[in-house]
């Protein structure tokens, strides 16, 4: 299905468990998307820290059994593995708690978590991680080091960040994802006067010349500015069990088509019904047969 599976990604940020209702599971943007690159068959490495406790053990045993790189995920003794609550209101939308302070917190850059941001063709990192100054200071000092192509999942998850972070790991990225409030949040920080999408996708492009910006749209679809063209996804129908890391296999599935050369309406169509997928399944990172990724793509809302 790609035609080149060499492109070696690295993952920033946090690992975790998030707690739903009755039952826990892993997760965390970073790990999300790690995890779904992994399962399309690209290596992929994570940085990250968990405790020594169970829940840090359970989060390596899975990683290690799908073949993610770990060695850059250290085993603190002094905090805990990360955990979020998650509460899902009627429609499915999550809201999170993250627990504060964790391992995640206290990302720091040894060796091997040098040589891999060095030896990486991609770095995928997030705003969550750069709440605490010392994950913050590892990866910036590490965005400075590589020069991958590097992509800025935003994800903004109040009240854990600052604008005046979000707009020091903008300036890094090569690429950027937000979905649809996000976008119009940074967008007016910034000083754009329009609540358009596409007009503050380029404004966005101005403002910050990043040249591949993506926005996800819940139901409503996708758009991704590519080589200075504009393509959109108007979204595929599913019945909504929750839409928890939704966006980030989303990211994980366009990055995997459009970096290995896809065409860039095909990477975005594959990437939408992945996302969507995953909003018709429980928890962040379901299992995924590519038949059902096909049937969602031929499905009728998308067709023209
Ligand atoms: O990373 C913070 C939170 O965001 C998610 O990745 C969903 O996008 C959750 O799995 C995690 O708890």
């Amino acid at each position: 299905m790609f035609k080149n599976k060499n492109i070696r990604f690295l993952s920033f940020g946090e690992v975790l468990f998030d707690v739903f209702e009755n039952e826990k599971r892993i997760g965390g943007a970073p790990l999300n998307i790690a995890l779904r690159i992994n399962s399309l068959g690209f290596p992929v490495a994570v940085i990250s820290a968990v405790g020594d406790d169970n829940n840090g053990n359970l989060i390596l045993d899975h990683l290690r059994q799908k073949k993610v790189n770990t060695s850059a995920i250290k085993v603190l003794q002094n905090y805990p593995t990360g955990k979020v609550i998650v509460s899902l209101d009627d429609n499915g939308v999550a809201d999170y708690t993250i627990a504060q302070p964790v391992a995640w917190d206290f990302i720091s850059l040894n060796k091997t978590a040098v040589s891999l941001a060095v030896a990486s063709d991609v770095i995928i990192y997030g705003s969550l991680a750069s709440r605490n100054e010392v994950s913050k200071a590892s990866l910036l000092s590490m965005l400075a080091q590589s020069n991958a192509f590097k992509v800025f999942d935003v994800n903004l998850r109040p009240p854990h960040y600052t604008m005046e972070t979000i707009q020091k790991l903008l300036q890094f990225s090569n690429m950027v994802k937000f979905n649809e409030e996000e976008l119009l949040e940074i967008s007016q920080v910034l000083g754009s006067v329009s609540d358009g999408i596409e007009q503050n996708i380029r404004f966005i492009k101005e403002k910050t010349g990043i040249q591949t910006i993506c926005v996800t749209m819940g139901g409503a679809g996708a758009m991704l500015f590519y080589k200075d063209r504009l393509y959109s996804n108007p979204g595929y129908q599913i019945e909504v069990v929750d839409t928890v890391g939704a966006g980030d296999s989303f990211l994980g599935a366009l990055l995997c088509s459009l970096l290995s050369d896809k065409e860039p309406q095909k990477a975005l169509d594959f990437a939408s019904a992945i996302g969507c997928y995953v909003t018709g399944s429980m928890g962040a990172i379901p299992e995924i047969d590519l038949n059902d990724i096909k049937t969602i793509m031929n499905s009728s809302k998308n067709k023209t």
